[in-house]
């Protein structure tokens, strides 16, 4: 979801353009433009760095002032599953999967409470979509998502079909790591060329104290790493909008086909796009962080691998086969309906859930903040 602040800057742009006062008895919304917004308040709302949960619905659309302008509409079908007959005959805790799905998202799903934990979002996952419990978490989830993996590595439709999910970057990591080694031959190593850029009157000392290879050493969300590694028949993951009108967006996902100098060649995986050949340059990403008084200036290419992304990252993706890796629980509201929802059918759905003493499980968190949905009820003029 998009930060309400965005749509209302958007909003006074429009105004501007359109010589609409901003404010006053004359104001129209958007400039008197009709805007036609769409959102499922179900998944994550807008990430704000260490937000507390009410920062995270301060930053909801619902919560801007334009809010009182919307007039709310509700989609009933799911467009995603509808077409599997399978989806409606199992029952997932009682109800078809379409409505199992909903209940997750609004928080429905009858919650369970441990003796040694005061929270009550804990609920329980229905037997079927649950891996076996014995041996490497790793090893199971991949083998399971990713099977006949030695022959089919570089297959683009089963590539295209399918991701592990999880909630964070680091378990991410790990699982890439561990996919591409499984491909043959060695890896090709991109490292990114880091500076820092300051407003300060001494930008020596900044140097100084924060050296390049410190830079190197930061990670930051929707930034490619200092370090990449990929091997061609990779899946990688484009994390900037380079040229939307040939489907290079942040999101899309292509194969590798070469790992060059100063392009790497992908073959688009999924979408409008589906099949088509394209070459993705270095740029320069810019990253201000509040955590530190300088701009990082990173060349890199934009991508990183995604046999495995974050819940996050993958909202916005329909596959067929998806497995949601819990060695801990989501941490915010949305991140477990967004796993739920990538599939077209629970036969494709399967989670592998580990509690806090690394022994299976089949109970994880389910953080649904009711307040988010507070005013999606009432149309207003
Ligand atoms: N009218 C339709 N007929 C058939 N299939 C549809 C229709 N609308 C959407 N779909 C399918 O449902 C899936 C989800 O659609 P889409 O990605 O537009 O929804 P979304 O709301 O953006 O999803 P998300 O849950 O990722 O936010 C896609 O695979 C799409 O092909």
């Amino acid at each position: 979801m998009v930060h309400r602040l965005s749509f209302e800057a958007v909003n006074r742009a429009f105004c501007d353009i359109m010589d609409v006062p901003f404010g006053g008895a004359h104001y129209k919304p958007f400039g008197g433009k009709v805007v036609l917004l769409g959102g499922d308040f179900r998944q994550t709302l807008p990430i704000v760095a260490d937000a507390g949960r009410e920062e995270s619905i301060d930053s909801s659309l619902t919560c801007s002032f334009l809010w009182q302008h919307c007039t709310v509409l509700h989609l009933t079908e799911n467009m995603r599953v509808v077409a599997s007959r399978e989806s409606q005959r199992s029952t997932f805790g009682g109800m078809p999967f379409t409505e199992w799905t909903l209940a997750v998202g609004n928080g429905n799903v009858p919650g369970k409470s441990f003796p040694s934990n005061q929270s009550t979002d804990w609920i329980e996952i229905p037997e079927s979509l649950l891996l076996p419990s014995s041996g490497n978490p790793i090893h199971t989830i991949t083998s399971t998502v990713y099977p006949d993996f030695a022959q089919r590595f570089h297959n683009v439709s089963y590539l295209t079909e399918r991701s592990i999910i999880t909630p964070t970057n680091a378990n991410v990591t790990e699982i890439n790591s561990h996919m591409l080694a499984l491909i043959p031959g060695m890896p090709r190593t991109y490292f990114s060329g880091d500076s820092l850029h300051t407003d300060a009157s001494d930008p020596d000392r900044l140097e100084a104290e924060y050296p390049t290879e410190f830079l190197n050493s930061l990670s930051f969300n929707g930034c490619p790493e200092h370090q990449i590694d990929l091997k061609v028949f990779a899946p990688i993951m484009l994390l900037r909008n380079l040229n939307p009108s040939i489907g290079l967006c942040n999101g899309t996902r292509l194969m590798v086909l070469y790992l060059g100098h100063y392009v790497i060649k992908g073959m688009i995986m999924g979408g409008t796009f589906n099949g088509k050949t394209v070459a993705i340059p270095r740029i320069v990403l810019s990253v201000n962080d509040y955590r530190w008084p300088f701009v990082l200036k990173r060349r890199q290419f934009p991508v990183r691998l995604c046999y495995a992304m974050t819940i996050n990252k993958s909202q916005g993706q329909t596959l067929q086969n998806v497995g949601v890796y819990l060695p801990k629980p989501v941490f915010s509201h949305g991140q477990l309906y967004v796993a739920v929802s990538r599939v077209r059918t629970p036969d494709g759905l399967r989670f592998l859930i580990m509690n806090e003493d690394g022994v299976p499980s089949n109970c994880t968190r389910n953080i649904v903040y009711q307040e988010a949905f507070v005013d999606l009820q009432t149309p207003s003029s």
